[in-house]
């Protein structure tokens, strides 16, 4: 990195929305930082972050918006054009009815400013998005949303084309990653103090580029004092919770998971989870089947055991073993009578249990089931088992999330291309770099696995829940091509070692975290 630039490892912070991030700036002043001096840090860092690239033959574009994210263009442009680089600024209003630090800081340019017209971005090699940051509060306007496509369709023509997003794309809200109107797409995105959930939230997430999070002289402390409950799904948040095996460690350490198995007719998806949590360190896994499906998981399963319940009496039986730490019910499980009475003898169990998939669909359809969930009961639904289980609930998806597990009780995992966890407690995590190759059958029971494989080794919900959704990304991220469910339960494995391995090795090759520089 340029000196100069301060790299945060991002991952490592909480997320601080649009009213957090006014908040902090307004800490940071009382504490004697002015809010001019924190945007001059912004735009050197920002300038800084541009220069490592080789200087263009055209001017770089800096596209300044109304507020004090075109301030930060302002000061971008003054910087770059003081390391020698060729700049051209362009205003979306007068830059004479600029307020405030803004205003202070366009006082710094001394060269021709431009006004902002659908024709603007033509000809350059490197743009800058200064136009809109946390600020946003509408859809763009027609004069906005006009450069914004323009640069968006400059990039198409001209891929080699740099575009720098000041703080976040100008069109993605910052809290919801939700596109107002249009947004742009960016190559790069610069950020300051902490990450935003828009920069982890789809569909704002395609749009981020590559995330850098600079330090502009806030202390990091002050963060803790908004008591932010909102994080990006990452080792910082779990890696240390996760029992390690010893020399002398013994298998019962490691927890006892019992998974209910399907029926002979779908028996797929509780193998694929039990291996999962085999794989990912419980120190036993059972499954619970029915006599008629058992030559099936023998003949299939081997370091998984298996154990026969013909009858409700017989599964209560084996669910009273208290050497069972964790249950998991739902995958290939059928919506039926015989899944719902099972599930009522786990949820009356007082210990941890997770719900996915056909357990999610019998739960939504029985509402006497509902009293019965605690925070150590985990829901794993994508969108369309939410909408069942809780269709009430509206909002956001890190919203849902929240009402949900507050409203239930239960840890949620509400899955898709940006899975959130959020449990009872107000705490949330959002994952933010999930392969597309995951979006292939069998991968939710893999997930449901990994998450119940976790939850027996002595972790909390919310630690098995993120721990389960990140090793799974990872561990699919491993495979450039081809892949299928059956790889993830050894590949989530590896990326669990990895953790261990070396943790610097892994905070720089595993995730797009840096060391702070300077
Ligand atoms: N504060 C600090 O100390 C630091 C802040 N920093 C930087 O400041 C950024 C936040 O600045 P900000 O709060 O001024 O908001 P910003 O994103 O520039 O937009 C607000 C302006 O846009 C307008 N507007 C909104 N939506 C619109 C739309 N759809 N179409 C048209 N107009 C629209 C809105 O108008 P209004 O709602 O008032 O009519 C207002 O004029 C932050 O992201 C970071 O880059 C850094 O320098 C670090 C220190
Ligand atoms: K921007």
């Amino acid at each position: 990195m340029a000196p100069g630039i301060r790299l945060v490892a991002w991952a490592k912070r909480p997320l601080l929305g649009a009213r957090q991030s006014g908040l902090l700036d307004r800490q940071a002043e009382a504490e004697g930082i002015s809010g001019l001096e924190l945007m001059a840090s912004a735009g050197a860092a920002v300038a800084r972050r541009i220069t490592l690239h080789d200087k263009p033959a055209e001017p770089v574009l800096v596209l300044c918006g109304p507020g004090n994210n075109g301030g930060d263009g302002w000061i971008i442009a003054t910087e770059l054009a003081a390391l020698g680089w060729p700049v051209r600024v362009a205003s979306l209003i007068p830059p004479a009815n600029l307020k405030g630090d803004a205003a202070a800081a366009r006082a710094r340019w001394t060269g021709p400013v431009e006004a902002i017209t659908p024709e603007t971005p033509k000809n350059a090699s490197i743009i800058v998005d200064a136009l809109f940051g946390v600020g946003l509060n509408r859809a763009l306007d027609p004069a906005a949303a006009s450069v914004v496509d323009g640069v968006n369709q400059l990039r198409a023509n001209r891929p080699k084309t740099l575009v720098y997003a000041v703080d976040i794309p100008s069109g993605v809200d910052a809290d919801t990653g939700d596109i107002r109107g249009t947004a742009i797409k960016a190559t790069h995105t610069v950020s300051f103090v902490t990450a935003k959930p828009g920069h982890l939230l789809y569909p704002g997430r395609s749009n981020r580029g590559h995330l850098d999070v600079v330090d502009i002289g806030i202390d990091a402390q002050l963060i803790d004092r908004l008591t932010p409950r909102l994080f990006a799904n990452s080792p910082a948040l779990w890696g240390s919770s996760l029992p390690e095996r010893g020399p002398d460690s013994h298998k019962y350490k490691f927890g006892h998971a019992l998974i209910v198995g399907g029926p002979a007719k779908s028996t797929g998806a509780s193998r694929l989870a039990a291996i999962a949590a085999l794989r990912i360190g419980a120190g036993l896994v059972s499954v619970v089947t029915a006599s008629s499906a058992l030559p099936i998981y023998a003949s299939t399963l081997t370091s998984v055991m298996t154990k026969i319940a013909d009858s409700k009496e017989e599964i209560e039986e084996l669910l009273n073993d208290e050497r069972i730490t964790v249950i998991l019910i739902g995958p290939g499980a059928g919506i039926t009578k015989a899944t719902e009475d099972t599930l009522e003898l786990i949820l009356r169990r007082p210990g941890k249990a997770v719900l996915d998939a056909d357990a999610l669909s019998v739960l939504a359809n029985a509402s006497h089931l509902r009293a019965l969930l605690h925070a150590n009961v985990v829901l794993t639904p994508h969108e369309g088992e939410f909408k069942r289980l809780f269709p009430s609930i509206r909002g956001t998806r890190i919203e849902r999330a929240e009402s949900a597990a507050r409203e239930s009780g239960a840890t949620i995992v509400l899955k898709g291309a940006d899975t959130i966890v959020a449990t009872p407690d107000g705490r949330s995590a959002i994952m933010g770099e999930a392969p597309p190759s995951l979006a292939t059958a069998g991968t939710g029971d893999v997930l449901a696995g990994l998450i119940t494989g976790i939850f027996a080794q002595n972790v909390t919900a919310f630690e098995a829940a993120c721990a389960g959704v990140w090793l799974h990304a990872e561990g699919a991220a491993m495979h450039t091509s081809g892949l299928i469910a059956e790889d993830l339960p050894r590949s989530a494995a590896l990326a669990r070692g990895r953790l261990h391995v070396s943790p610097s090795r892994h905070a720089a090759v595993m995730l797009p975290i840096h060391q702070p520089c300077a």
